[in-house]
Parts: structure tokens; C-alpha cells; sequence
């Protein structure tokens, strides 16, 4: 067994959870008093779901002077995203949960974000406002992002991160997987962009899939679920309060004055320990 250095961990190994919202799913590790642990190749090694632990994300938990705690996330791939929706809403709840409290504040790499518990027990997070400049989102050039020059005429939204959202008949018989890569890496994106596609199935529902800039088709993502209420808004379809039913289940997005806000379920699914030394090479 020969051990890489550039990725081994300390000899005790680490400590992770691993949690999910609507099947969009995290390994987050708790670095709250200590340095940031994660580095790509970390997240690469772990995200990989046959040699590793396998997650859409990775959220790293840390100390903030501004804030209950600071949030940085990874794609599987080793990218940094500015923003996970269902992330911050299960981290918050662990949080909230750790200090018997109802409500927190975090800060990310986009700013000061917000979580609260509702009386149903669903977690809303405050995703902040939109971005709705070409250059906040980001694109590659000054153009009207509400209009995409690409064929099926998609917005371009910021949540933190960027997102081009198509809305197309039947969201259900896209071939994401066939489609989202060439929107990710489009030249319009300078940055990449995660891309979702959506139909309007009721005059405030709408169905929702996801391709995911550096991870790829998952189940939920909550900033798209935020993009794609707003954008549908901006297009005449929807009031500012809809339903998204994703393929792991549904989230209620409500674009207020003070931010974009989504609500949904979390769940803890184990707390574990890293193998010392994870992650080693096997001739
Ligand atoms: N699943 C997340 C979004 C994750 C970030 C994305 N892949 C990116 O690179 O921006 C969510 O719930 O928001």
C-alpha cells in the first residue's frame, strides 16, 4: 500500500458527516476551531463514489468573526462553488440543532446568508439577491441576460454562482445528460455554469432538472431551484412564490425584498471517521 503525501490526512483520521436534501448529497466536515482542511484533491478523493465516499458537494464548516460559522463548498470534480442551496440549509440545521436555537447566520464566499427553522421543520436559508448583471453572473461579454444568445433562448442568473436556465415543454424528456456539458463549459461562461432545465406545470409550479458545473446530473440543487424561480418570474411565467419538483423530491423558492428564499427538508444520513492516512494508493 503506497500513500500519496499531497493528499494523506493526519494519522487519527477525520471526522465527517454525511448529509442530503432531496437526495442532493454533501460530506461536510466540521473544521470549526481548527485550519480549513479541504483541498481539491481531498475533494476529488472523497467525492469519487467507488474509491471514495462519494457526494455532490462538499461543505467544510468554519469559524467566522462575522457570523455563527463560515461555509465553503467543492464540487466532486476539485472545482470551489460559490453557493449550495441544500448544503447551507443542512448545515444550518445541524448547526441549529448543536446550539438549541431556531435560526443562524453564516457567512460564504458571496457574503452574509441566513437559516431558520419553520414551525414545520422544513429549513429556509436566504440566498441573497439575485444577480441579474452580465457581469455578476458571470458572462463573457456586456449582453442582456435574460435573453441568451444560445439556441432555446435561456436566462443567466447568479445566486452566488451561475446558472443558465432553459425553459423548455417538457422538462421531464430533456436529455440532460446529453446537453449540460456543452452549456457548461459554453464560451458564454467564463466561469462554467451549472444549467437546468424547467416547464411550467402549474401557473406557480414548476418541474425542475439540474446538471451541475463540476459534478454533473444530481437530484436537487437548491441555488438552481432559486436561479429558475427567478428567471421564471423575469419571463412573465410565474408569481414570485413557486413549487419546484425536482427529481429528489420538492422545494418552495420565494423571491422577497430582502432575498431569495428556499425552503425544503434535510437530513443527517451518518457520522463517520476516515480511514488514517485516507486516502491511499493501491498497486
Ligand atoms: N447543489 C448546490 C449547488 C452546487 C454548486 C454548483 N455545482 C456550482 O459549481 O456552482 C445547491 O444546492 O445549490
Amino acid at each position: 500500500m503506497e500513500q500519496n503525501p499531497a493528499l494523506a490526512l493526519p494519522e487519527t483520521g477525520l471526522s465527517f458527516m454525511k448529509m442530503h436534501g432531496l437526495g442532493n448529497d454533501f460530506v461536510v466536515i466540521d473544521s470549526r476551531g481548527r485550519e480549513a482542511v479541504t483541498t481539491p484533491e481531498l475533494a476529488r478523493a472523497l467525492g469519487d463514489r467507488h474509491r471514495g465516499v462519494g457526494f455532490d458537494q462538499l461543505a467544510e464548516i468554519l469559524d467566522s468573526d462575522s457570523a455563527d460559522f463560515r461555509l465553503d463548498f467543492w464540487n466532486s470534480d476539485g472545482s470551489r462553488a460559490g453557493a449550495c442551496g441544500n448544503a447551507t440549509r443542512c448545515v444550518s440545521d445541524f448547526v441549529m440543532r448543536g446550539a438549541g436555537r431556531e435560526a443562524v447566520t453564516l457567512s460564504t464566499s458571496r457574503g452574509l446568508l441566513s437559516a431558520r427553522r419553520r414551525a414545520d421543520g422544513l429549513v429556509s436559508v436566504n440566498m441573497g439577491a439575485p444577480q441579474l448583471d452580465w457581469a455578476e453572473v458571470p458572462l463573457a461579454r456586456d449582453m442582456d441576460t435574460l435573453h441568451l444568445p444560445l439556441p432555446g433562448d435561456p436566462v443567466a442568473v447568479g445566486m452566488g454562482n451561475p446558472h443558465c436556465v432553459f425553459f423548455v415543454p417538457d422538462a421531464q424528456a430533456v436529455d440532460v445528460a446529453g446537453t449540460g456539458p456543452g452549456v457548461e463549459h459554453d464560451p458564454l461562461f467564463p466561469a462554467r455554469t451549472n444549467v437546468e432545465f424547467a416547464s411550467l406545470t402549474a401557473p406557480d409550479r414548476l418541474r425542475m432538472r439540474v446538471w451541475e458545473r463540476g459534478t454533473g446530473i444530481t437530484l436537487a440543487c437548491g441555488s438552481g431551484a432559486c436561479a429558475t424561480a427567478v428567471a421564471a418570474h423575469l419571463r412573465g411565467l410565474t408569481g414570485r412564490r413557486v413549487l419546484l419538483d425536482l427529481d429528489g423530491g420538492q422545494l418552495e423558492v420565494d423571491w422577497r425584498e430582502d432575498g431569495v428564499w428556499m425552503t425544503g427538508p434535510t437530513a443527517h444520513v451518518f457520522t463517520a471517521t476516515l480511514a488514517p492516512g485516507f486516502p491511499v494508493a493501491r498497486p
